[in-house]
């Protein structure tokens, strides 16, 4: 049984500046969603309210048949797993304390952790290729082995809901299309609920299930990949040319910007 994921009537502001405009929209439960606009249109702050740690000005979150502010953080903890843009942790915790702290939902206060806890923390670095990296401190790690230990975290949280908002930030390229093949198993195999936030219209391309295209604000298309996404919109999105391209034995396009 998915949780759904339902954003109603949507607006906020950063002060008095309106940011988002009367948005509304249900993630599609068992799919991976890609978010994708230009910069500044709405999409970090659509993940935040989403993931209830932005209240909305005006509209309503709601996860299943609650309004996701009023869940406790502990039980919402385990319905849905949130990853932020850029975020910030101590440098000198190691991979594995950091990867614990997914587990903080499920701990009992000043308790070590469980062997279930343990084995999602091994589940989660292997799956994010960490293995061996578990002792060394965020300090000591590349950025994208940073980002993977993010990931982890996120990954060791097991909710059956992530919001991921950028996960291939600074990753290369086949760490970024590995992060992706990763989301896609989640859903697949998993039966998870992945929504992630994409610059990389190639990614969006060759991944999403389901899109939702943002522009100032709103949102000008969403659903299913195939209804929602051709190079007119993706040009009138970014306000340049995309053009979309193929190559033998891949049923999805490429994209060239011009
Ligand atoms: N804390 C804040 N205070 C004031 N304005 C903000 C704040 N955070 C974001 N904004 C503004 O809100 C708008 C939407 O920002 P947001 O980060 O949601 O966009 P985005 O689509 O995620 O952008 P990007 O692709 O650059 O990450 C932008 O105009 C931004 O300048």
């Amino acid at each position: 049984m998915f949780d759904t994921l339902d954003i109603g009537n949507i607006s906020f502001s950063y002060n008095d500046a309106p940011v988002l405009h009367d948005v509304s929209h249900q993630f599609a439960p068992g799919k991976l969603t890609v978010i994708c606009g230009p910069n500044g249109s709405g999409k970090s702050t659509l993940l935040h309210i989403a993931s209830g740690l932005v209240k909305p000005t005006t509209g309503a979150v709601k996860l299943g048949a609650h309004i996701i502010s009023e869940i406790p953080a502990g039980q919402r903890a385990q319905r849905l797993a949130m990853l932020p843009q850029s975020p910030e942790a101590p440098s000198e915790l190691t991979v594995n304390d950091l990867v614990a702290l997914g587990r903080y939902a499920y701990r009992k206060p000043f308790a070590g952790l469980s062997t279930q806890d343990k084995s999602a923390i091994t589940g989660a670095l292997a799956k994010t290729n960490l293995n061996g990296l578990g002792d060394r401190t965020l300090a000591q790690l590349s950025g994208g082995q940073r980002q993977r230990s993010w990931i982890a975290l996120v990954l060791a949280q097991e909710a059956p809901l992530f919001l991921l908002d950028e996960p291939t930030n600074h990753l290369d390229i086949a760490h970024a299309f590995e992060t992706m093949l990763l989301l896609q198993k989640l859903v697949r195999e998993e039966n998870k609920t992945v929504v992630v936030v994409l610059h990389d219209i190639n990614l969006m391309t060759a991944f999403a299930e389901e899109v939702v295209l943002m522009k100032a604000g709103k949102i000008i298309a969403a659903g299913a990949y195939e209804d929602a996404v051709t190079e007119h919109v993706l040009s009138d999105l970014y306000g340049r040319r995309c053009t979309f391209g193929t190559v033998a034995n891949r049923d999805r396009p490429f994209v060239v910007v011009s």
